[in-house]
């Protein structure tokens, strides 16, 4: 443990090794906080966290897939054995999925729900007990979407996670008031990062348009002009 990791805030960051994970765990050692980041992929959260360490932060890069409920309360026990304790924790890691509701595999859909939706549930769970058996405040901050506000199509399946993760923040939010635990939820519109990468290059499959043309498509309709960067949405949470 580092000396002055005791008496910062520790924030644990999940999906970081990309995107708007990568954005807000950067964003946090900026403002101050010991990072955890975590992910599926160790190398990848391990070259976040060592760019954070030689901009003078402090991380700690920890494997661990969201959709197993162990290896997420695992991920919270190691933050605390490695900084101490928990204050904030970010339920980032999600996927997208491409496909007409009609069309879509139940194998995929299993996977959205287990990644989305349980992966934030017990998110939700590991962070709640640790803050309670800190008897400290805490905050759980999740991704939700503009596509948890407004149904997509080819979208369908993520939608309804995405739906499904406000519902569960507003419920935690009633039930976990009690203790000073607060949970709130990001709802970004596009945000230019390799799961746009991979959404416009299988929306273009399903169309049968250029690689390109489907994000220019939803751009267009964005009164900006453009699409939001991973930097807009730590912003917002780091605030
Ligand atoms: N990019 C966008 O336009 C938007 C993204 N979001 C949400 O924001 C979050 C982050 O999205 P992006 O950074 O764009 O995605 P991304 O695909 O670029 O990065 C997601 C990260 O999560 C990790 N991840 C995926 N499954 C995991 C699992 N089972 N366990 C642990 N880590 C896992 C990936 O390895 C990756 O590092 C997601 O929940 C996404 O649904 C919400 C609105 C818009
Ligand atoms: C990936 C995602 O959530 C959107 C709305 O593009």
């Amino acid at each position: 443990m580092e000396a002055d990791s005791m008496s910062k805030k520790v924030a644990l960051v999940t999906g970081a090794g990309q995107g708007i994970g990568e954005g807000i765990a950067v964003q946090l050692a900026k403002d101050g906080f010991a990072v955890a980041l975590s992910g599926r992929h160790l190398d990848k959260v391990q070259r976040v966290a060592d760019e954070i360490e030689k901009a003078g932060g402090e991380a700690f890069a920890i494997e661990a897939d969201v959709q197993y409920r162990d290896q997420v309360f695992d991920s919270v026990q190691k933050t605390v054995d490695h900084f101490d304790h928990l204050d904030v924790f970010v339920n980032n890691a999600g996927i997208a999925h491409v496909a007409q509701i009609c069309n879509t595999k139940e194998e995929d859909l299993d996977r959205l729900l287990d990644i989305n939706v349980k992966g934030t549930f017990f998110g939700i769970q590991a962070a709640a007990a640790q803050f309670r058996k800190q008897e400290t405040p805490g905050k759980i901050i999740n991704a939700s979407s503009i596509a948890g506000h407004e149904g997509f199509e080819l979208l369908g399946a993520y939608s309804a996670t995405k739906f499904a993760i406000r519902g569960l923040t507003q419920a935690a939010a009633k039930e976990l008031a009690r203790y000073k635990i607060t949970v709130n939820a990001y709802c970004p519109g596009i945000v230019l990062t390799p799961m746009w990468d991979q959404i416009d290059e299988e929306m273009g499959e399903v169309n049968h348009v250029a690689k390109g043309e489907s994000l220019k498509q939803y751009l267009q309709g964005i009164a900006l002009g453009r699409g939001e960067e991973p930097e807009d949405v730590a912003n917002l949470v780091s605030f």
